[in-house]
């Protein structure tokens, strides 16, 4: 752990498991409350001095630390594919991609603008200003390890936050060695404190404090409603990435081939465990056999195995639950009349939680992958018939982060994106997210943006001066 510029350790410590392998790559501290209150304490002494540096100055550090992750690139992708086991390949651009927030962050601190406003009386004059919230806690999951911490760190350090952060259990090294290098970068003592251990312990502290006064986590809505319903004592600022079910439109007038590469790139990042993963298809019922058979043969080439080896494009899923819950909705699937094929090279091995990539043809609504999150490279595809009716049905979820849109008709297009009760919509676009753009979600799969100049937001809070001459 790095508290206040130091490494801590713990008597406690955590295997840190590969899952292709099964193997035990390392051990890391683990700690709990103790811990959890002196990076609060390191953080909230850091912040008068961090807050009061001139935007350029913070721009520094942080161009510094990019750096340092830009020349480190494949050594981090590989503790990457290590411990959370996707493909080197792209472990090395959730690397890039990363660090793309750290270097656009590092510019957007420069452009924290107040205002003034137009005064109803003579003799005063109106002017608004933003400063930063204070210390503001990371809570992070495991399926990105890096970029989920420079989502929320980048931003908070560029408005002169100071920072407390948790990552996944699973993936504690990622974070460490993103760490490291910001300790090389220079970064002050107390401005980046990481914490690693019991995640509820460490998260009511953190609730608890009211020196903390701002949450950020990435994870599960159930952990989301906790947080939410916790930070209300201290009324925190809360923002919340939470589950996703992304509806995923196949329009009559559609390029096939763009609308299957749009299933596999967002289908099968991360091995289907990604919160904007396309969850289901709804295909035209007119060209539902061609786009099957074009979606049969791209499945055909995806190759099941451990990241590190070249050929690989699905590695493992995380552990043992995670594999458990994709059966069970294969299973759920397979009672309600649907036609599971299995597709892809898979890799014949005792070791690792590996699963083969499935389609689920004659999908229907009732079915749990068309309701919950199966976080797996499972992609059921059902028929529609009119544009109302698929409207209808990719809205009726609890969720809203992402959809996707897929027609050649873009004035249809965006009338359907308009309709659709999602934060995020890839219009002919498998991969939206970008460092640059809002992420976040309606409805139930969170609050606030993560992300341009909407993420700096988060971590400001606005001073009204009102000025007597
Ligand atoms: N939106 C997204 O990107 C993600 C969605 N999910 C969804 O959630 C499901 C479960 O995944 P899981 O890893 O269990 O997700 P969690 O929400 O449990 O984990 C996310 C983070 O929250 C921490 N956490 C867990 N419980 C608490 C608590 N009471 N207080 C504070 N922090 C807590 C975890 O710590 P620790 O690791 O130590 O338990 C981890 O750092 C997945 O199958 C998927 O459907 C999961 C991950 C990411
Ligand atoms: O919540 C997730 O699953 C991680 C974000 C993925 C992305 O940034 O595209």
């Amino acid at each position: 752990m790095y508290i206040n510029g130091n490494w801590h350790q713990t008597d406690t410590t955590i295997d840190i498991e590969n899952p292709a392998t099964n193997e035990i790559i390392a051990k890391s501290a683990y700690g709990g409350k103790k811990e959890a209150a002196m990076a609060v304490e390191a953080a909230y002494d850091a912040f008068s001095s961090w807050s009061k540096l001139v935007a350029g100055e913070r721009a520094g550090y942080l161009k510094k630390w990019y750096q340092l992750i830009d020349q480190h690139k494949e050594e981090i992708a590989k503790i990457m594919t290590s411990e959370q086991g996707k493909p080197l390949k792209e472990a090395l651009g959730e690397v890039q991609y990363a660090n793309s927030f750290i270097e656009w962050y590092a510019e957007e601190g420069k452009r924290i603008y107040g205002e003034t406003i137009p005064s109803s009386h003579p003799n005063k004059r109106l002017f608004v200003s933003k400063q930063p919230i204070g210390v503001m806690a990371a809570i992070t999951p495991w399926n990105f390890p890096a970029a989920m911490i420079t989502r929320k760190v980048a931003p908070a350090l560029a408005a002169g936050c100071t920072s407390v952060i948790k990552p996944a259990e699973q993936t504690p090294l990622t974070a460490i060695r993103l760490i490291e290098l910001a300790h090389e970068a220079g970064i002050p003592k107390g401005v980046l404190n990481v914490v690693v251990g019991d995640a509820k312990e460490i998260g009511d502290v953190w609730l608890k404090d009211d020196r903390v006064r701002k949450i950020s986590f990435t994870g599960s809505t159930e952990v989301g409603k906790l947080l939410m319903r916790g930070a209300a004592d201290t009324v925190k600022k809360i923002s919340l990435e939470l589950g996703g079910h992304a509806p995923l439109i196949v329009l009559e007038d559609a390029d096939l081939d763009q609308a299957v590469e749009g299933v596999i790139s967002s289908k099968f990042r991360n091995a289907g465990q990604t919160c904007v993963c396309t969850n289901r298809v709804y295909v035209h019922q007119s060209i539902y056999e061609p786009f099957m058979n074009k979606l049969k043969d791209a499945f055909q080439k995806l190759r099941v195995g451990d990241g590190l080896q070249d050929q690989t494009t699905i590695g493992p899923l995380i552990d043992r639950n995670a594999l458990k819950k994709v059966k069970n909705h294969l299973e759920d699937a397979s009672n309600k009349g649907g036609d599971i094929t299995y597709l892809g090279q898979s890799l014949d091995s005792e070791n690792g939680y590996f699963m083969t990539p499935v389609i689920v043809g004659n999908a229907s609504d009732d079915m749990l992958c068309m309701k919950e999150e199966t976080f797996g490279p499972v992609a059921p595809v059902t028929t529609f018939e009119t544009i109302e009716e698929v409207v209808k049905r990719a809205n009726q979820s609890p969720y809203g982060l992402a959809a996707y849109v897929f027609t050649q008709n873009i004035s249809k297009g965006i009338r359907i994106v308009e309709d659709l009760e999602y934060g995020i919509v890839g219009l002919n676009d498998g991969l939206p997210s970008v460092a640059q753009a809002p992420f976040g979600g309606f409805k139930e799969s969170g609050l606030g943006r993560e992300g341009g100049h909407y993420g700096i937001e988060e971590y400001l809070e606005v001073k009204y001066i009102s000025l007597g001459l």
